[in-house]
């Protein structure tokens, strides 16, 4: 409710939410659904442009599935609408009033709040408006637009607003999620992440309650508060909780940084000692199998990981995650201080050292495991007989992917089936006949959704294609980076709609048109023509075909593959030094020096490697660069010199990427 629902300031030119990274190619709407008909407002190439981006100016209100303008749905119902995705389909009457869905009006001054991380929508972030600070109705409330990676290129947890109130008695800033900020006079850190530098706020005393801890003891400070039913004793809908991930959820707070008591709220026990933060220690969050208030399929929460032995608790001894072994730390250039000094805050590591993680979780259609270490996970289809696109299955896996796209640990997907001969048999038939109104809406919603969080995901996805995928399940293959099929020639692929009597929509094709090429799309497309294995892999409609019984390896190689690259996979970041108006780079592992910078989803000060167009990077007056990287996995350190806060003038004057 508090994305870009009305009242609207000025100062947001359009949804936050239409600010993700892909170009449009198609118009803007389908005609004639009557539902929601989100435009495919991107497309992409083979070449996979995953860190370009488009102004949020550039998108036409009808674009945003959070607009208030809707030609089609109107005010009202398009108020419902945002409503509906900010608090995950909960019907309106049926949320708690505490629910953060509900109207808060933006200019609302933040009073004891903790706690929507990991909650929001997962928005992707844009030049020009990630890390943005905006002055809010107060001296002190500032909105953060956006909020996509941090230095280490982990995901932040974008809140599609973020008030920031400062506490001057403690010298730091507790924002609306109810992580400490820390202030240094010329712009804010969060999780280390340079956000913007906004009127430094005159101090005010504010009755804080809860605070955002790094785990350990304290009321549960992730789930906020006041916002949480599970905080209360009641149901929170694994869909609501931002710790729907046996004790995952978001830490914003610098790990190891000094924070403030909280002030104490009347009636409320003051938290226990702040200790530093790491998933394995992070408290169980409260489980609950199913919510009352959840429209969705019972999903049951997982358990929390067993703490290894090998990990005495918090807050005795410091996270072993936490520190960075020496080898794994890039030297900083000179002058430059890394992070974990400057802020005192331990680079982020693969954890290497420790016994792989596995974490898994299930639903009712989609088995999900985790392997922490590779940061890669494989989601399985489980519904047979032929893992059609039901509404649940459909919800679930959105649910799903939410899930890992918010989990930190988490870089790379697989998707795959666990029924036989069976990838996917495309959307439901049953779903689309016999039913109300409404329910074709619902249903229509949750494919493009569907399409939409799987097409804009910042995962590396990677489609292991073993058993016949028609239409739908086609689709999800299309909308994956890379697809490997088993090369079993009674498996087939296409969009066979036109064999059925139905057209396949234009974002279905313009998908298959980026994979395929036009002449071949076109044939067939119309012809409806299901591709046996071999012919598929001809076509350019999957990569490669392997064996089936290897397919699983091949898809994790390749995984790995992907992962090793800069950007997306996100290996490598960049913290660009801007001297007297230029950007320098220094090649880092991987990166050629001279390669540039993107404006991208790095928000302000963190930009991610090597996806400038040669047009910004002329527009931003970019010549011989140099930067300090680090590799994502190793963590990235480095200090933004004080001219880095030049930035934001840089960035509006690329216009994005
Ligand atoms: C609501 C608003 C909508 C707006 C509409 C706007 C535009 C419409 C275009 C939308 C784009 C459409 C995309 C689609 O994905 S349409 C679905 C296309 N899918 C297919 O054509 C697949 C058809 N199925 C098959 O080809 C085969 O079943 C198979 C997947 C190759 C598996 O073969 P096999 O192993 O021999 O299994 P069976 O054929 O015996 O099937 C087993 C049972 O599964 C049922 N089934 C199969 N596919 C579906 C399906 N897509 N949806 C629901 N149920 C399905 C099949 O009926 C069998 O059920 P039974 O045992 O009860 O008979």
């Amino acid at each position: 409710m508090r994305c870009c629902s009305p009242p609207r300031p000025a100062w947001v030119p359009t949804c936050s939410s239409s600010t993700r990274s892909r170009r449009s190619t198609g118009p803007a709407r389908a005609a004639g659904t009557g539902a929601w008909d989100w435009p495919p407002w991107r497309s992409r190439s083979r070449s996979r442009q995953r860190g370009s981006t488009i102004p949020a100016m550039l998108l036409p209100d009808a674009v945003c599935p959070h607009s208030t303008a809707s030609p089609r749905l109107g005010p009202r119902a398009a108020g419902d609408e945002v409503h509906r995705r900010c608090c995950r389909g909960q019907p309106r009457e049926l949320l708690p009033a505490s629910c953060p869905g509900m109207a808060v009006p933006l200019g609302e001054p933040e009073r004891g709040r903790a706690g929507r991380a990991g909650q929001g929508r997962t928005e992707r972030g844009s030049a020009g408006q990630d890390g943005m600070v905006q002055g809010g109705a107060g001296p002190w409330d500032h909105r953060i637009i956006k909020v996509g990676k941090d230095p280490q290129g982990h995901r932040v947890q974008p809140a599609p607003t973020t008030t920031i109130t400062p506490n001057p008695e403690q010298g730091a800033w507790l924002n609306n999620k109810g992580a400490w900020l820390s202030g240094n006079g010329r712009g804010l850190t969060e999780g280390g992440w340079l956000i913007g530098g906004g009127p430094t706020p005159r101090p005010r005393r504010v009755p804080l309650t809860s605070r955002a801890g790094n785990g350990g003891s304290g009321p549960r400070p992730l789930h906020g508060a006041d916002r949480c039913g599970a905080q209360r004793g009641g149901a929170c809908s694994a869909l609501l909780c931002p710790r729907g991930w046996g004790g995952g959820g978001l830490a914003t707070a610098p790990r190891g940084s000094p924070s403030p008591p909280p002030p104490a709220r009347r009636g409320v026990p003051p938290p226990g000692p702040r200790v530093p933060r790491c998933p394995l220690h992070a408290p169980c969050p409260p489980v609950s199998p199913t919510s009352p208030v959840s429209p969705y399929p019972p999903y049951p929460r997982p358990p929390c990981p067993p703490i290894s032995p090998h990990i005495p608790p918090p807050p005795q001894t410091p996270c072993p995650r936490g520190a960075a072994p020496p080898h794994l730390t890039p030297p900083p250039p000179p002058g430059v201080l890394p992070l974990s000094q400057a802020w005192g805050r331990a680079p982020r590591l693969p954890p290497s050292p420790l016994p792989a993680q596995r974490r898994a979780f299930s639903n009712n259609k989609i088995l999900v495991e985790l392997d922490e270490s590779a940061g890669v996970a494989t989601m399985k289809f489980k519904s047979p007989p032929v893992n059609s696109l039901s509404l649940d299955f459909l919800t679930e896996f959105c649910i799903s992917l939410e899930k890992l796209e918010n989990d930190r640990a988490c870089r790379g997907v697989i998707l795959t089936s666990a029924v036989p001969k069976i990838f996917s048999s495309g959307l439901d038939i049953t779903e689309m006949c016999g039913k109300s109104t409404e329910h074709y809406a619902e249903f229509w919603r949750a494919v493009q959704e569907m399409w939409l969080r799987l097409y804009s995901s910042n995962m590396v996805t990677v489609a292991a294609v073993n058993g016949s995928s028609p239409a739908g399940g086609c689709l999800i293959a299309l909308t994956c980076d890379y697809r490997i099929m088993a090369e079993n020639p009674k498996f087939s692929i296409g969009l066979n709609e036109a064999q059925l009597g139905i057209v396949a929509p234009f974002w279905f094709k313009d998908t298959f048109v980026n994979v395929v090429g036009h002449r071949v799309a076109e044939s067939s497309l119309q012809l409806g023509s299901l591709h046996p294995a071999p012919e598929a892999h001809r076509i350019g409609l999957v990569d490669e075909l392997v064996p089936e019984e290897k397919l699983k390896d091949r898809a994790t190689a390749v995984m790995q593959q992907w992962l090793a690259l800069p950007g997306k996979g996100g290996t490598s970041w960049a913290v660009t030094e801007c001297r007297n108006g230029d950007l320098t780079c220094v090649g880092g592992p991987g990166i050629e020096a001279g390669s540039c910078v993107s404006v991208g989803t790095g928000g302000v000060g963190g930009w991610e490697v090597g996806k400038l167009s040669k047009a910004v990077r002329a527009a931003l007056g970019c010549e011989g660069c140099a930067w300090h990287t680090a590799g994502r996995s190793a963590g990235c350190a480095g200090r933004l010199p004080p001219a880095q806060l030049a930035v934001p003038a840089l960035l509006s004057r690329a216009g994005g990427a």
